[in-house]
């Protein structure tokens, strides 16, 4: 690209120099805190509370009833949201600013879903015109590769030949796509397997390739750097083995391919068919790009540009619905109000069905690495909490493990439901035991049940959660969904002022292990900690 982005200044206000900052402290010290979600559901005014506290937002529908929240707190955190500045920083992503300051780049994977300019009705098509020409140059590369991809998909999906196709990858190279095909399992042709390998643990890819044939699986090495360790080791892993099974150079070829910001590292590595993509993608936002080939694989080209558009759907209203009926605002502010005012330390997400069983992976790297951050936008240390541990298991499977601690824990944690309206496969009768299910759980958690001869069977109650309801798990409804959470991502890491597009955190780890593995070998403990020592010396590598 040769386009420089716009120029950029932060528009924020850190939240705690806000004057709704104070106010939030005060109201929730006064009432915030005794709020009564029984009070307020079962009384008369239920109705109108469900009323007010749901929205149907593209392609998913909200019920916030169930959390710890009335009409002065929203207020005063939608005051939060405009004092801090998020429209104007959510206008500066949209406008392609570099808003990622700390390495100097735009964030526009939004970018990726924007339908071809031919496409778009006319509003829509106005404003993608008056757009600075760094993004319309970017648009017009998307589109391009786009095809690119969607036609190699195509290729792949034809060519009987091949029946395995093997992603290595790992983080953003791997957790969305991997979630996405296990989610729209129902459209995949049954012939084609598909496999994502990310663990350098060497038990993944052996004992998958134990499973392969060279001449019938197609490696795709994904990875936006082209340098991540434990990408590139099990690459070549899969290099090895397929040359080691007959394969010559040539064919070599035809059966690796990447998906790659590294163009240069891709063609050492011995590959010819690379998928490109831009940095101003963040490897935890990059299942839209070339990293989705895996599943344009798995459901086709057709389905690929649905999951698009549902995605383009939700882009838009959270571009242009007021921040009173604007979901992904809603949410976030539900997010600061738990995490800064109650102290909430987790959320937990309960996926009632199958297909999204591997949601909760994939948003702990999407809201952790975005929002795990200790510093603001100038590096100086913040004041107050910021991203919650996200974590859960697809229901009802979590209730026999843990949901023991959401309903009689001394921790109150927000939980997620998320269901299907209609089933995708499904035997008969089980859709509606499963619904039931996660009706029930949340009501248990609003509704409690005294117990006041036995205090091991008594359940507090008030316990806050959100009810999502998608229609089915179509490509558009995933696509809404996945872009609902990273703009929910996006607008709490705006109000607390940090930068969620960065990911410093996970470089010294890596450097450390760089040092380590030699010593492994050589068993030198010269100048390591004791802990590190002792432990090194339990280990026998070959
Ligand atoms: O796609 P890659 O460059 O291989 O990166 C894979 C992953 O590794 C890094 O350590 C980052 O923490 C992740 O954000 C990233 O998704």
């Amino acid at each position: 690209m040769s386009a420089a982005p716009p120029a950029y200044h932060d528009p924020r206000t850190r939240c705690d120099r806000t004057p709704a900052w104070g106010a939030l402290q005060q109201h929730f010290q006064q009432s915030g805190r005794h709020f009564d979600l029984r009070a307020a559901l079962e009384g008369g005014g239920g109705a109108a509370r469900v009323a007010h506290f749901s929205q149907q937002a593209p392609h998913v529908y909200a019920d916030l009833s169930k959390n710890l929240i009335d009409a002065r707190t929203e207020a005063l955190l939608l005051q939060l949201a405009r004092e801090c500045g998020v429209e104007a920083y959510r206008d500066a992503m949209f406008a392609g600013c570099p808003i990622n300051h700390t390495e100097g780049r735009a964030v526009m994977h939004w970018l990726l879903r924007n339908p071809p300019p031919d496409h778009m009705n006319q509003g829509a098509a106005a404003i993608e015109n008056a757009a600075s020409g760094f993004v319309a140059e970017a648009a017009r590369e998307v589109q391009a590769t786009l095809e690119q991809m969607l036609a190699l998909a195509e290729q792949v999906r034809a060519d009987d030949a091949i029946t395995d196709i093997v992603n290595i990858g790992i983080g953003g190279s791997d957790l969305g796509p991997s979630m996405a095909v296990k989610a729209l399992d129902d459209l995949r042709p049954a012939p084609k397997r598909l496999h994502f390998i990310s663990n350098v643990d060497g038990m993944e890819l052996g004992s998958l390739l134990r499973t392969l044939q060279p001449e019938r699986t197609l490696f795709l090495i994904a990875s936006k750097t082209f340098t991540t360790a434990e990408t590139m080791t099990n690459a070549r892993a899969a290099r090895a083995w397929f040359l080691a099974q007959g394969g010559s150079e040539q064919q070599l070829a035809r059966h690796f391919w990447a998906l790659t910001t590294n163009l240069e590292a891709a063609a050492q590595f011995g590959i010819h068919t690379t998928l490109g993509f831009w940095d101003w993608v963040g490897g935890r936002y990059s299942l839209w790009s070339a990293i989705g080939l895996p599943i344009a694989i798995a459901v086709g080209a057709d389905a690929f540009r649905r999951l698009l558009a549902g995605a383009h759907a939700m882009d838009q209203h959270f571009r242009r619905a007021p921040l009173e009926q604007n979901l992904p605002v809603r949410l976030a502010l539900l997010d600061v109000w738990y995490r800064n005012f109650h102290g909430f330390g987790s959320r937990c997400v309960a996926p009632y069905s199958h297909g999204l069983r591997r949601l909760p992976a994939y948003l702990q790297q999407l809201e952790m690495e975005s929002n795990g951050k200790g510093v603001d936008a100038a590096g100086d240390p913040l004041p107050y909490a910021t991203s919650p541990v996200v974590w859960g298991e697809p229901g009802t499977n979590g209730q026999h493990a843990f949901f023991q601690m959401l309903h009689q824990g001394p921790n109150v944690i927000p939980v997620e439901f998320i269901a299907l309206a209609r089933p995708g496969r499904d035997l008969p009768g089980q859709h509606a035991r499963l619904v039931a299910n996660a009706l029930a759980q949340a009501k248990a958690l609003m509704r409690g049940r005294p117990s006041p001869d036995n205090p091991h069977r008594h359940f507090g109650g008030n316990r806050p959660s959100t009810f999502f309801v998608l229609e089915q798990l179509t490509p558009e409804a995933l696509g809404a969904l996945i872009a609902l959470y990273e703009h929910r991502v996006f607008v709490a890491g705006a109000v607390w002022g940090i930068n969620s597009f960065d990911q410093w955190g996970v470089e010294l780890g890596k450097v450390l292990a760089q040092g380590l593995e030699p010593r492994l070998a050589s068993g030198d403990t010269e100048g390591l900690d004791a802990s590190t020592a002792a432990l090194l010396g339990r280990f026998q590598v070959e």
